[in-house]
């Protein structure tokens, strides 16, 4: 069957749902081209099916192609800035890295290796795991790529700052002490957001403080709400190239049961994308979406809210590699009062920052 696309600018973007039905044909992210089907892309979207790293839950490793099915009914226009990512910038699906199942430490080498080809010409990435071990890997390519440890932004239930479990230091739950031990996070700038649940201990807490994590909870962005959050990340960030790693898990179970070790009283799915959409012409260095594992969904719930934060962060990667950031328009224009739209276009100045 012909491929009928949308094309402007001399981007080529996604098949075009007015013409052959979104439910049509084989599932790449937004029904975007693939990687081979254009000669460059400012933006890839690619998939890394391994979920060797989970503690509890396995499935993550079907995380991509579920978020990519779900991504079908995503439409071209955003219209929360007035963009047309895949019109402003080339954006491409780059389909699934070839990572080893039964070998944690290959697989972390491959995923490395693999994000730093596709980087090669500029390419900014977003990926879609997998389980959040892949986080680590991606920090390092993210960190090569910027010539400078990166300023990070994690969303996630879990610290993901624990040492080891049975003895294993990768795995899903010990990325980030990883990153901070290896050196490639800015520790002046990296937050989580979205933090509940039970932990091991105190230590647990003392550790991850102790390597320079602020902590912004779920309970904290419903007392706060997106604005002063938006605000606050925006302060502590400032221009550093930054990652955003977001485990879906962040959401309560209710916007993403499909996940393997969820947690009660997580944000909304629109306070998530409300947060990452404040995140507007910041210097966006790459980002994730992991741990979404499809047997655990419910009629795509999970799929959907992994599809929309890709979406969203895709915007943002989109909308610096156009270099159109900053500007209230769509939404933020119309918009009766003053939000988080209004605040992440003000910027951060007069708020105060957190330990
Ligand atoms: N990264 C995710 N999703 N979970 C980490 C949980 C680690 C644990 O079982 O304590
Ligand atoms: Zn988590
Ligand atoms: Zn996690």
């Amino acid at each position: 069957m012909e491929e009928l696309r949308i094309e402007a600018n001399g981007n080529l973007g996604p098949i075009d749902s007015s013409r052959i039905p979104r439910y049509a044909g084989a599932a790449a992210f937004a029904r975007l081209p693939r990687l081979d089907q254009v000669a460059r892309a400012d933006v890839a979207v690619v998939g890394v099916p391994f979920d060797a790293g989970v503690s509890y839950r396995p499935g993550a490793r079907f995380g991509a192609n579920h978020v990519r099915e779900a991504s079908r009914l995503l439409r071209p226009y955003n219209p929360a800035w007035d963009l047309s990512p895949f019109e402003q910038a080339q954006v491409a699906d780059a389909g699934d890295m070839a990572v080893n199942p039964f070998n944690i430490n290959e697989a972390i080498e491959t995923i490395e290796a693999n994000a730093l080809e596709l980087t090669g010409a500029g390419t900014k990435l977003v990926t879609l795991g997998g389980d959040h071990t892949i986080a680590l890997p991606l920090l390092r390519a993210a960190a090569a790529r910027a010539g400078q440890p990166v300023a990070m932004l994690h969303f996630d239930a879990h610290l993901d700052t624990w040492d080891t479990y049975f003895g294993a230091e990768y795995t899903h739950g010990t990325p980030f002490r990883r990153a901070v031990e290896e050196g490639i996070l800015d520790t002046e700038a990296i937050c989580h957001v979205g933090t509940r649940g039970p932990l091991y201990g105190k230590k647990d807490l003392d550790d991850d403080h102790r390597f320079g994590f602020g902590i912004v909870t779920s309970a904290d962005v419903y007392y706060q709400g997106v604005a002063e959050t938006v605000a606050k990340l925006r302060d502590r960030i400032g221009d550093r190239p930054l990652y955003v790693s977001i485990d879906i898990d962040v959401l309560d179970p209710a916007h993403a049961p499909g996940t393997g070790t969820p947690e009660a009283g997580g944000i909304t799915s629109r306070e998530l994308i409300e947060i990452i959409r404040g995140l507007r012409g910041m210097n966006l260095a790459g980002a994730d979406v992991v741990e979404v594992a499809p047997a655990y969904d419910h009629a795509e719930l999970t799929g959907v809210a992994g599809s929309h934060a890709a979406f969203e962060l895709v915007t943002l990667l989109a909308d610096n590699a156009a270099g159109t950031g900053g500007q209230a328009s769509g939404y933020a224009r119309q918009a009766l009062r003053g939000g988080p739209k209004a605040a992440a276009v003000a910027g951060p100045e007069g708020q105060e920052s957190f330990e």
